[in-house]
């Protein structure tokens, strides 16, 4: 080998779109490179503009853009492939340089810049000579639309020169941003600037001042730079995403998108995972911000630094049972098998039942029963004891969320315990009464060796609770005793003695509806500490009915608290619109303090969502027959290469309720010849094409195109459940509207690139109007 060659991650992201013939090319290109960069056949050759910038020849067409990164260590000299194009896309302008905040090397290319924009800071491209070209002519003046003889205020007005360079945007496109006037332009360049560059645009563009943008994109990108650190390319590669081209990049083209997760986060991403931190911390952030792929991270990393030895002293644990399949095959791309083997993959119901197993004695487990069975149960209670002060669903809610969400033990707790956000006050007589029919309530539950999954949660807690109690208590006393042997401690029976925190690092995907009592399991399960929990959540995506403020739970997040904001999966035409689902609301994040969506934002573009008012439900579902079948055509449209992608699961629908599935998934498949696969617990069943499912099912995953059907009024909210509310809890009834607006934005964010909502009769009022 003479040369080491390295891949710029946006050059990575570039091929993996491209024809599998020129990524077959690319890797003999490589090949040939790395055993000799001056072969005569890559006619390797710097281009005229910057002498730091080369190109050299992949086949006939395509050309690879090389900046030189000095000589590595062991004498190599190394190279940074910046961009693979079409040879008529290469012209002299093209530049690297190194960027002042970040000490990445970056690539501009001037060419995806509009071309009212390069006309009016009077630039004009000129293409590199090729062997296949005729000698090179300056581009002539692109023909644009004649300048308004007033000429339009720039959208950047309010930003110096000096500021963007503070700021990090690349030198070569200040002066351009600066002549930006509309929207279209302003994203054009977004579309091909650098990554930093890109996102302080962004942040400008969606009304940031240069301050904040300082603060929330810039500082957190910013790495400390030696003098003279814009000559020295082999030090700038260190800082730079790349990756290294070997015999493996074949695979690593392969596996495209879903490789680029693995190897690269975002500067803000990295600082999250990699923080040392003193207590429980907490990272938010929109939907597609990379919250998960952040979690997974910091699982490897804290899987890494164990000390040698055995069992699992790490816990990733979810809310939902399908989200850990996929938790679990996707930390397995990620790391080691050997550290794969010292985490535990539970969600959180699972380890309730896995603590409850181990304090129960054979026989004596009590089976779990749905909570609408258990309101049959209270009803009968009620009915018999001919209560009508307050209907089931009150008594249910008011056990769930204070008895069971506070772990009230006695009636005297009860008496003193606070109700805040439920609405209707209770005096002391109606507490007593109450806690006496739901102690009647519990009995008849436990004589049907029966318990609901609230009350399993917070048994379990109270396990976990008394266990940390006991740990505490014998490492007191140890410590009184100057470290010496417990012999004569009360309990020192060999299961004490050996008795610890189950984890070291608890990791919790999905945090934001985590119960009360799941939250005092956990607490209780890991020693308070450095590094001890690490909570990923976005309250806005919250779909069951709790609410917790963590330092109620013995977890406290102040000072570790980070935000993510830029999406990887959705479009910003995407956001927009399922942002408006939750405008207006006022979402808790997880402590005292409010969440917002507040410089949520995506670099990716795509057609605006498309709203679909219906004649009635034959005509709702024979409109989503036919744009299923155009999805799948524009997905199964041959690749230049002849190969054809497989459609199966890469299309969803979402509907409000299981009966509602099941109807659209009938009547697609018998009517219209469309095969489905339902979304279940336990992931997909039934092996067709387009998935269906609740909205519920939808939490965590992403499909490249989604419908959300039967988006009626009526529907979402379902009314016939929560109107009652209205007059007689309106409190309860603000939170299941919230509960409904937070289950629709889920849906619309579950779509990479397509969106589609239909109605049939009323449209709901979520809808963006
Ligand atoms: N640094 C990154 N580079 C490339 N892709 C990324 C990066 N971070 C996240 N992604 C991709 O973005 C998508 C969303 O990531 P992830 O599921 O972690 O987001 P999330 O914030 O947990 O979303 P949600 O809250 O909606 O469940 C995934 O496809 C993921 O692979």
């Amino acid at each position: 080998m003479t040369a080491r060659l390295s891949l710029y991650q946006k050059a990575e992201n570039e091929l993996y779109k491209m024809d599998s013939s020129v990524k077959t090319k690319f890797y003999d290109f490589c090949h040939q490179f790395r055993l000799d960069p001056n072969h005569p056949s890559l006619d390797l050759r710097p281009l005229k503009g910057d002498g730091r910038i080369s190109r050299a020849k992949i086949d006939r067409s395509y050309r690879a853009l090389l900046a030189r990164a000095g000589v590595g260590a062991d004498g190599i000299q190394q190279w940074l492939i910046v961009a693979v194009r079409h040879r008529k896309d290469v012209y002299e302008e093209l530049t690297v340089a190194i960027n002042r905040i970040t000490g990445e090397i970056e690539f501009v290319d001037l060419g995806v810049v509009g071309q009212s924009v390069l006309q009016r800071a009077g630039l004009q491209l000129t293409p590199a000579p090729d062997e296949h070209t005729a000698p090179a002519e300056p581009t002539p003046a692109p023909n644009v639309a004649r300048q308004p003889a007033v000429p339009a205020e720039p959208l950047l007005a309010g930003c110096t020169p000096e500021d963007l360079r503070r700021l990090g945007i690349a030198e070569a496109l200040i002066d351009l941003a600066l002549t930006v006037t509309t929207d279209e332009e302003l994203d054009q360049l977004i579309a091909g600037a650098p990554r930093l560059t890109a996102e302080v645009l962004t942040g400008l563009g969606s009304g940031m001042s240069a301050d904040e943008v300082e603060r929330e994109i810039t500082q957190p990108a910013s790495t400390e730079l030696e003098p003279g650190f814009e000559n020295d390319m082999a030090a700038a590669l260190t800082r730079t995403a790349v990756t290294t081209v070997d015999d493996d990049i074949r695979n690593v083209l392969a596996e495209g998108d879903f490789r680029a997760w693995k190897v690269y986060l975002h500067p803000t991403q990295r600082k999250i995972v990699e923080r040392n931190y003193s207590g429980p911390a907490r990272v938010s952030g929109g939907p597609g911000t990379g919250k998960t792929i952040v979690a997974l991270h910091r699982v490897a990393r804290l899987a890494a630094a164990l000390p040698p030895g055995h069992g699992k002293p790490i816990l990733l644990t979810t809310y939902t049972k399908n989200l850990t399949a996929d938790l679990r095959s996707r930390l397995t791309s990620l790391m080691d098998p050997t550290l794969l083997g010292r985490i535990d993959i539970k969600h959180i119901d699972q380890l309730a039942q896995s603590v409850l197993n181990e304090n129960t004695s054979p026989g004596s487990q009590r089976s779990l029963i749905t909570d609408d069975r258990a309101l049959d149960v209270l009803r009968e209670v009620l009915f018999e004891h001919d209560e009508q002060r307050w209907d089931a669903e009150f008594l249910f809610d008011e056990w769930e969320q204070i008895i069971l969400g506070q772990s009230l033990a006695t009636r005297q707790d009860y008496f003193k315990a606070r109700r805040a956000g439920m609405g209707r006050a209770l005096n002391r007589p109606e507490r007593a009464a109450i806690w006496k029919l739901l102690d009647q309530f519990t009995l008849r539950l436990n004589g049907l060796g029966r318990e609901t999954w609230a009350q399993a949660a917070e048994r379990a807690a109270r396990y976990e609770m008394e266990r940390a109690r006991k740990i505490q208590i014998r490492a007191e006393r140890k410590e009184d005793i100057g470290g010496g042997d417990l012999v004569h401690l009360d309990d020192n029976s060999s299961a004490m003695r050996y008795v610890r925190h189950r984890y070291q690092h608890i990791v919790v995907d999905e945090a934001q509806d985590l119960s009360p009592a799941h939250w005092k399991m956990l607490r209780a399960m890991v020693a308070p500490g450095a590094g001890d929990l690490f909570i990923a959540s976005d309250t806005h995506q919250r779909i069951y009915d709790r609410q917790v403020t963590l330092s109620t739970v013995g977890i406290n997040i102040r000072g570790r608290s980070a935000k993510l904001t830029l999406s990887y999966r959705t479009t910003q035409e995407i956001l927009d619109q399922a942002a408006k689902v939750v405008r207006g609301a006022t979402y808790d994040d997880l402590d005292d303090g409010t969440d917002t969506l507040e410089g949520y934002h995506s670099l990716l573009r795509g057609p605006v969502p498309e709203y679909v008012a219906c004649a009635d439900w034959t005509d709702e579902i024979t409109q989503l027959a036919e744009a299923l079948e155009q999805w799948r055509a524009d997905i199964t449209q041959p690749a230049e290469d002849g190969t054809v992608r497989d459609p199966s699961g890469t299309m969803a629908v979402c509907v409000a309720d299981g009966e509602m599935a099941g109807r659209v998934a009938a009547d697609l498949e018998m009517k219209h010849g469309i095969t489905t696969a339902t979304l279940t617990k336990d992931g997909p069943q039934g092996g067709g094409e387009v998935h269906i499912g609740t909205m519920h099912r939808f939490k965590g995953l992403e499909y490249q195109k989604l419908a959300v059907v039967g988006a009626s009024d009526g529907i979402l909210p379902r009314a016939t459940l929560i109107e009652k509310y209205a007059t007689t809890d309106p409190n309860r009834y603000e939170r299941e509207l919230k509960k409904s607006r937070n289950q629709l934005f889920v849906a619309t964010t579950r779509a990479r690139d397509a969106l589609r909502i239909s109605w049939h009769g009323k449209p709901s009022p979520f809808l963006p109007s």
